[in-house]
């Protein structure tokens, strides 16, 4: 199944005294999600921010967000991230024994369900919940910063998660060091959600439009799918 490919710019290295104007740039510049990466200093070494901060972004546009959790346990905050107005919430397959129980979780508040893989997890981490997911976010960094450069070897992965899922309505979303440079792997790879943080921001809101256009151009001609 081809599945459009959707930019996801990352608003962690936002300025947060800013983000009205970093959400609403971003909307305007093409975004088509809008990716919120919640760390809680344990799973990942670094702290971000929890639900408040998807209500904010929530009242600043009307495309999707995608919320990333990296947290652990997460179960007991993902009713909170719902009814903050999250559309999609992706677990870590490393974040607790219960991963099942979580995706079960997230489909019953009625959102779209994502699992994500660090680069030491193997794809057969995600293969016995693919009934209960709609995306699987295969991390192409170390989780927890912004700003770290892609680790190419991931994009086997990537492949090998495509041919997994053939056939099923699954979206296969890359996240971390994703540049005009990366993107063409990534999408030759297969994936179709391309989450990019600083190389989005970088530059400030009148580069948005340009950054997102740049990585966009870059993985549309990588697969042959540039108009
Ligand atoms: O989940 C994470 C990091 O843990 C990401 O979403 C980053 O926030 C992406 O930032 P860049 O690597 O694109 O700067
Ligand atoms: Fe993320």
């Amino acid at each position: 199944m081809t599945r459009p490919l959707r930019l996801a710019p990352s608003i962690l290295s936002a300025d947060f005294a800013a983000i009205g104007e970093v959400v609403r740039g971003l909307d305007l510049a093409g975004a088509d999600w809008i990716h919120l990466d919640v760390m809680d200093g344990h799973f990942v070494p670094n702290i971000s921010f929890g639900p408040d901060m998807v209500r904010a972004v929530r009242r600043l546009t009307p495309k999707p967000l995608d919320v990333h959790l990296m947290i652990a346990p997460a179960d007991p905050y993902l009713a909170a991230f719902a009814e903050a107005g999250a559309d999609v919430i992706t677990v870590h397959a490393e974040a607790g024994p219960h991963l099942h129980r979580s995706l079960q979780t997230i489909r019953a508040l009625g959102k779209r369900a994502g699992v994500a893989i660090n680069p030491a997890t193997p794809e057969s981490a995600v293969e016995p919940v693919l009934d209960l997911v709609d995306l699987v976010l295969v991390m192409s960094v170390n989780p927890g910063f912004g700003g770290q450069a892609f680790i190419p070897a991931v994009c086997e992965k990537v492949r090998r998660i495509g041919a997994m899922t053939a056939g099923r309505d699954i979206e296969i979303e890359i996240d971390g060091g994703i540049t005009a440079e990366t993107a063409p792997d990534a999408a030759r790879a297969g994936a179709n959600v391309l989450v990019a943080g600083s190389a989005a921001l970088r530059g400030g809101p009148e580069r948005y439009a340009d950054n997102l256009q740049a990585i966009r151009q870059a993985a549309e001609r990588a697969t042959g799918t540039w108009a």
